[in-house]
């Protein structure tokens, strides 16, 4: 292990290696989703990190700037205006990550999509007219992604993935994270401080875009953090524990964090995350076709509200899949 993943959420500041950051912009794989052969790439990325970087996603760049600029005056509002929309764990949060005790150096807006509306009242109407735009938008991209996902591993139905995320009740997620400068305890040194903990996500899938303010790192298979190069113009899709037990750990969910630069000449960073989880009931287990020969699943089932009050009732840095594993000897987590 390298000192980098030694550092979490408890020791505020962490710096990046030379040779990981050197390392960081080669290892995050890009896969042009407009390519016809992208379902290979999807699968090895998958497989080797759960993250890649999306490009020529069909989302009109613009389109996003301007969400951008709507998301960043509803930050610049007066404290009391946005705590209105505040009703955790939905709507605005400030600081506090999730029920138990985890903070961060943000503010968020948390909306929950149902049938492609945002259900959040209050917020500007703009905003949230924009809001909606974007979620359906960024739903085509996840679930395209999905099925490519599907498909690279080979699978006779390749909507299987992308179905759970779309039937009703599918819980849908979209996370707006504002990074001020401001909220910014000084970092000795220059070297960056912890924005947002540690973590796994819980769904089947995040997709992110953030503005070009850096932050965001994932961990490789040995542990030692990397930094990821922000990209306006891109998407990066994130693996989440939920995917790891449908392909009973062929794909893998991807440790993140946000590692917030310090120093003058430090920008605030906007990130805007589509979270796409099935509906409360759904069942969560490794699918049939994924299960090779001779292994055994690795997991067992549970539906997605059982796993989410588990997540809730555990904290950030936690390895939530491991309540779940039917053999703890062969850990996906443990593999190299
Ligand atoms: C500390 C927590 C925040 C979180 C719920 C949890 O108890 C553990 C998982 C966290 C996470 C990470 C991914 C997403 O940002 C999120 C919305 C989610 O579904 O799980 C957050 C939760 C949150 O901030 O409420
Ligand atoms: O804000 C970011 O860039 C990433 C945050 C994140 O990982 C999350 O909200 O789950
Ligand atoms: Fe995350």
């Amino acid at each position: 292990m390298t000192a980098l993943a030694t550092a979490t959420s408890c020791c505020p500041n962490v710096s990046v290696e030379p040779a990981a950051a050197v390392l960081g912009r080669a290892a995050v794989p890009v896969v042009d989703l407009s390519s016809p052969g992208s379902a290979g790439a999807v699968a090895s990325a998958c497989g080797r990190l759960g993250f890649f970087k999306a490009v020529n996603h069909g989302i009109p760049v613009g389109l996003v700037e301007k969400l951008e600029a709507e998301a960043l005056a509803f930050f610049s509002l007066p404290q009391n205006d946005k705590l209105l929309t505040s009703g955790a764990p939905l709507g605005y949060g400030h600081r506090k990550i999730g029920p138990n005790g985890d903070v961060g150096m943000l503010e968020f807006l948390m909306l929950s999509i149902g049938s492609n509306s945002v259900t959040t009242s209050a917020l500007p109407t703009v905003l949230c007219y924009m809001l909606a735009e974007y979620m359906s938008r960024v739903q085509k991209v996840a679930l395209r992604v999905l099925e490519l996902m599907a498909e690279g591993l080979g699978m006779s139905d390749t909507n299987v993935f992308s179905r759970m995320v779309q039937r009703d009740g599918s819980d849908v997620l979209l996370r707006v994270n504002h990074y001020p400068v401001a909220m910014r305890q000084p970092a000795g040194g220059g070297r960056g401080a912890v924005g947002f903990g540690e973590h796994t996500d819980p769904q089947i899938i995040a997709v992110l875009r953030s503005n070009s303010a850096s932050g965001l790192q994932i961990a490789l298979r040995d542990g030692s953090w990397v930094p990821v190069e922000p990209d306006p113009e891109s998407f990066f899709v994130n693996v989440g524990d939920s995917m790891q037990v449908l392909t009973n750990g062929r794909y893998r969910s991807v440790r993140h964090r946000v590692v917030v630069e310090a120093g003058e000449w430090a920008r605030a960073r906007l990130s805007m995350i589509y979270f796409g989880a099935p509906a409360p009931s759904e069942r969560i287990a490794p699918v049939p076709e994924l299960i090779g020969k001779g292994e055994a699943s690795r997991y067992r089932s549970f539906t997605w509200r059982e796993y989410k009050a588990a997540a809730y009732k555990s904290r950030l840095a936690d390895r939530r899949l491991d309540g779940f594993q039917l053999d703890a000897q062969g850990s996906p987590d443990d593999e190299t």
